[in-house]
């Protein structure tokens, strides 16, 4: 799916934010991890923080989450400070954090429970909510079988089943799907899709561009603990890039000069990126670009024309690719 195409949010609704930063920062010694950001998310929407790793991100969701405190800056989250108001603040979020710590010697179900329990609540709730969130993360079948039995796609679905236990208002998730296979991935996403039709508002972090557009209606670019840009996939990809982007690869040791000649040469194209493996044609159409390439007797030994990406837009904005 192209990002013009993103899923909206339907239940996104004006209204005080859900969550708020203003100059939010955190300091680990001489690191900044997180540089005085500023950001708001509204009710129902989907929220990504999109960027390379160490750009400051899952430091962010811990600050949320009330388990990491901030140097300097104000957080609110439902208009409650997490610092302060931490069990309050906890009872309106659900959090998937980046590793899945399940425990491996329960059941499926036990670990819905059990975790449950943490939040004070009683096992006549429980043991329905259970059902009803295994049943949504397609792991009814499995509700008496050993953690360490399921798959990594089945591990990530549970643990985000476990998120929800306390029914909250806010699903913080980081990573989600980091070091699944694509066929897992689709699966969950169409479980978040389906969370997000029930209002559930969404806060994602993720290094995959692709993810970041399929989820998410609005975002924020983040590199080295700063927000670099803010908008709708579609809309940054429109600020920020071409239409299409035209690939072409002529051998490691020629990419460098061939994007130089082009530079010189090719004045009606918006841009020319010059990667390690391949060279970038920025263009409102990518097919009479690379006509323009062979046209001044250059051969690649691929060429591959395709619509312009958050990808596109991370590289414009910071000079790198995100999975550098
Ligand atoms: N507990 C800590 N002590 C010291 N430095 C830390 C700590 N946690 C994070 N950092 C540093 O803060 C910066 C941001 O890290 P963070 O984990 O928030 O990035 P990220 O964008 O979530 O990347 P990743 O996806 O790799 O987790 C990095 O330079 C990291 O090394």
């Amino acid at each position: 799916m192209s990002a013009a195409t993103a899923v909206p949010a339907p239940d996104a609704a004006p209204g005080p934010p859900v969550i708020e930063a203003r100059t939010l920062t955190k300091r680990y010694g001489a690191v900044t991890a997180v540089d005085g950001i500023d950001f708001a998310v509204r009710p129902g929407e989907s929220f990504g923080l999109l960027g390379p790793n160490g750009a400051g991100k899952s430091t962010t969701m811990r600050m949320i989450g009330g388990v990491s405190q901030r140097t300097d800056g104000s957080l609110t989250i439902m208009g409650l400070d997490p610092e302060r108001h931490g069990p309050e603040v906890r009872a309106h979020l659900g959090v998937v954090p980046q590793q899945d710590n399940l425990d491996e010697e329960l059941t499926v179900r036990d670990n819905l429970i059990v975790y449950g329990r943490y939040f004070g609540l009683p096992y006549s709730y429980l043991r329905p909510k259970a059902a009803e969130l295994l049943e949504f993360a397609q792991l009814t079948e499995k509700a008496d079988v050993r953690v360490d039995d399921l798959s990594g796609g089945m591990k990530r679905r549970l643990v985000i089943a476990r998120g929800l236990v306390n029914e909250p208002r806010i699903l913080l998730l980081d990573e989600p799907t980091t070091g699944l296979d694509p066929q897992a991935r689709h699966i969950l996403w169409d479980r978040l899709f389906r969370l997000k039709e029930t209002g559930t508002t969404l806060v994602l972090t993720t290094h995959y561009m692709d993810e970041a557009e399929q989820l998410c209606d609005r975002l924020i670019v983040v590199d080295h603990g700063r927000i670099m840009a803010e908008g709708s996939p579609a809309a940054l990809i429109r600020e920020h890039s071409s239409r299409e982007v035209l690939e072409v690869r002529f051998g490691a040791a020629r990419n460098a000069e061939v994007a130089a000649q082009l530079q010189r040469e090719l004045p009606r194209v918006d841009r020319i990126e010059s990667l390690p493996d391949r060279v970038l044609v920025y263009a409102h159409d990518g097919e009479s670009a690379l006509e323009a390439v062979t046209g001044l007797g250059l051969e690649p030994v691929t060429s591959l024309v395709r619509r312009s990406s958050l990808e596109d837009v991370f590289l414009t904005l910071t000079g790198r690719s995100l999975i550098d």
